[in-house]
């Protein structure tokens, strides 16, 4: 489990900005982890910022929720830029389905860390393909803490760390869930991948 090193004091001048990626595949609990350190930035009465892209409406319009159904608010925006001007002078920000979001991601987190914000990201690192997922391997690198976790393969019951997709769509973006996605570990996935 993630040890944060501090929550950061209440003193403006205390305040030391990072940024935390958790990534991983599809069903590996990311979204949970992010909820589970934002929650708890909540109990420390920190001010926490939550967004979302806008595009990912799969489980609500609003709302982060995971596929165990654990929830918390969030403001959808349409570009990574929306979230510098939306931040305002929170302690705390938590991105979800950052892997959507265009390489602009990067500069804004970055920005956001050395305003003092502690940046919170969740991410697929891999699209369907095995492929690196858009800023994912930028974010991976620039962040202080880098959390990866892993699914259940859905074929054999080894750790997962791949998405396969069960349609026959290519197209990179393609929401989604248990009937279209299965988690898989490397072997299972590069079997029956096409
Ligand atoms: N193959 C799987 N391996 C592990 N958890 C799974 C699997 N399929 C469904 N789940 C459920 O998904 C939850 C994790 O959901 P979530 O945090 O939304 O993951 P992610 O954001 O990484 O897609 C688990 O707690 C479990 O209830
Ligand atoms: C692999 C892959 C996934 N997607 C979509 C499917 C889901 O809507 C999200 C991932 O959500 P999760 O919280 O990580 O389960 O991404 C996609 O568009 N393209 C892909 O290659
Ligand atoms: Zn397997």
């Amino acid at each position: 489990m993630f040890i944060e090193p501090s929550l950061g004091g209440k003193n403006p001048k205390d305040k030391k900005g990072h940024i935390e990626v958790i990534c991983g595949s599809m069903f590996s609990g990311k979204t949970e982890e992010l909820i589970r350190r934002l929650n708890r930035a909540f109990i420390a009465k920190q001010k926490v910022e939550i967004f979302k892209p806008a595009i990912d409406t799969r489980y609500h319009e609003q709302n982060v929720v995971s596929h165990n159904d654990t929830a918390i608010r969030s403001t959808p925006v349409q570009f990574a830029s929306d979230i510098l001007l939306l931040a305002g002078d929170c302690d705390v920000v938590g991105i979800d389905e950052v892997q959507f979001f265009d390489h602009q991601v990067v500069h804004v987190a970055n920005a956001l860390a050395i305003a003092g914000k502690r940046v919170i990201m969740a991410g697929l690192d891999m699209d369907f393909e095995g492929k690196p997922f858009g800023p994912m391997p930028q974010l991976l690198s620039i962040a202080e803490y880098v959390t990866k976790v892993h699914a259940i393969c859905m074929k054999c019951g080894e750790l997962a760390s791949y998405s396969f997709r069960l349609s026959e769509d290519r197209e990179k973006v393609m929401l989604g869930e248990k009937n279209t996605y299965e988690a898989r570990c490397r072997k299972c996935f590069y079997e029956d991948k096409k």
